[in-house]
């Protein structure tokens, strides 16, 4: 944001403003000293001019945002539709994706017609009120000093008013530039000011190790003042190394849950600990580098293989050994052998070349390079073909030997994947029985997902 403003700052102020100022001013005297009356004739116009710049400063900058918005809209589309491909055959919708790719296309196409042509036309309508006032001037000059003035004077005092116009015209383009770029800083800082919704304290401390031990007490937690609790004062202690389940009807909040334990809200009220030291006092880097995550979305990037694993190091130096075990415990190593570069494959856009199996793979041997001691795995609800799911499965597993795991799950098999079994329903924890799981009431009762 910084070198943006002061670029601006560079064109407009130091290249335009100054130079422009001291002009203006040597012009205006040298007028004065020939002519004061004729100088406040000629001063009279300034006002007029300066109005109609202001005016299509104005219209420029609306025209300018509407171009922007019209981009911006487009690429929110495409982002939002291409990822989607799939769905958008399977549902026979290809025609009416494309009639609204052709109207937010058109609407783009026109309003970058329209700034253009602002553009192209700004400086010409300037330069015709610009000689027009000139015009008025010089007939005005001569008819009020009716001889009084002789010719050299005459002449000087048009050449100032000459120069005297130039840098105000340099001001009205400046001012039409900064007008037209202004949707673009605004929006720019739109995004500078997305504030976090946690603030991390100045004298937080750095966790090196953590064993793993997570309490959460008297959590209470909504999305805003107006909204239902989601946690109501919630009390939950995992122990360093065990694995809990987490399950729940749709909306019960179980993400919600796993949201605080990373810090991406505070609770409304109450704590939760990590090895017994409040996470509001820890650094944010450093509680996120122990808690990973897993999450049913998987994100992966384009990129290679490893780069995908090694995600942490991305920046540094990524450690080859370590994506290979970490890719060999998430039982990944042997379909990335297969690929035409292994580890060095690219897995093209949102690793739009793999299968969902795969990515839920690659995601896993991500958090487990990342080598945190406590990780949250949120079960995708969507089908794995069953050979798949039974490698998702098993890298799971082996996670949860060495990990404090709290596996938001929507399968059977994960649940009983683990030491305890939690429903969150109405903001309240339940523990359950994996007797009472299997009793038809309560499996409904926690969630239609679960495959029981
Ligand atoms: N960012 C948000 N802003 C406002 N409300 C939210 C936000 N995220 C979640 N909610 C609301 O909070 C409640 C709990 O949502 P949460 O995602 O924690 O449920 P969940 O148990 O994980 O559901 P699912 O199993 O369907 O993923 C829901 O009513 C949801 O609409």
């Amino acid at each position: 944001m910084l070198p943006i403003l002061s670029m601006l700052f560079s064109i407009l102020y130091e290249q335009t403003v100054v130079p422009g100022a001291l002009q203006l001013s040597a012009m205006a005297t040298q007028m004065l000293v020939i002519s004061p009356a004729l100088s406040a004739i000629s001063a009279m116009v300034i006002p007029g001019t300066s109005l109609a710049i202001a005016y299509l400063g104005e219209r420029t900058r609306k025209i300018s945002k509407e171009a922007h918005l019209s981009v911006a809209n487009l690429s929110a589309y495409l982002n939002e539709v291409l990822p989607a491909i799939l769905f958008v055959k399977a549902n026979n919708a290809e025609l009416s994706e494309n009639v609204r790719f052709q109207r937010l296309a058109n609407a783009d196409l026109l309003a970058h017609l329209k700034k253009k042509k602002m553009k192209a036309l700004t400086p010409q309508i300037i330069q015709i009120i610009y000689f027009g006032g000139l015009f008025t001037l010089c007939v005005g000059s001569l008819v009020v000093s009716r001889g009084s003035f002789d010719s050299r004077s005459i002449v000087s005092f048009m050449t100032s008013l000459v120069f005297l116009v130039e840098p105000i015209q340099d001001v009205g383009k400046a001012f039409n530039e900064w007008k037209q770029g202004e949707p673009a800083i605004e929006r720019l800082f739109d995004l500078s000011n997305l504030k976090s919704k946690v603030i991390e304290k100045q004298d937080a401390i750095e966790l090196e190790t953590v064993k793993g031990d997570v309490k959460f007490y008297d959590v209470s937690f909504r999305y805003g003042d107006e909204r239902p609790l989601v946690l109501n004062k919630l009390n939950l202690h995992i122990q360093a190394g065990e694995t809990v389940a987490l399950i729940g009807p749709s909306g019960g909040g179980k993400t919600t849950l796993a949201k605080l334990l990373l810090r991406l809200y505070d609770p409304l009220s109450g704590g939760i600990l990590l090895d017994n030291k409040n996470i509001q006092n820890v650094h944010l880097e450093s509680l996120r580098r122990h808690v990973g995550l897993v999450s049913q979305d998987v994100t992966i990037f384009s990129g290679t293989v490893a780069e995908n694993i090694g995600y942490k190091d991305l920046t540094t130096k990524i450690d080859m050994e370590k994506v290979q075990m970490a890719a060999r415990d998430a039982n990944a190593d042997e379909f990335i052998r297969m690929l035409p570069k292994g580890y060095e494959t690219d897995v093209g856009p949102r690793g739009s070349s793999l299968s969902g199996g795969q990515k839920q793979r690659l995601a896993i041997a991500r958090a487990i390079y990342q080598d945190a001691s406590i990780l949250i795995l949120d079960e995708a609800t969507s089908a794995l073909d069953s050979k798949s799911e039974l490698l998702v499965r098993q890298a799971l597993e082996k996670l949860t030997k060495n990990h404090t795991v709290l596996v938001i799950a929507h399968r059977l098999e994960t649940v009983l994947m683990a030491n305890r079994i939690l429903l969150l329903a109405n903001g309240e924890l339940q523990e359950l029985s994996r007797s009472s799981l299997l009793n038809e009431r309560v499996a409904n009762m926690a969630s239609n997902e679960i495959v029981i």
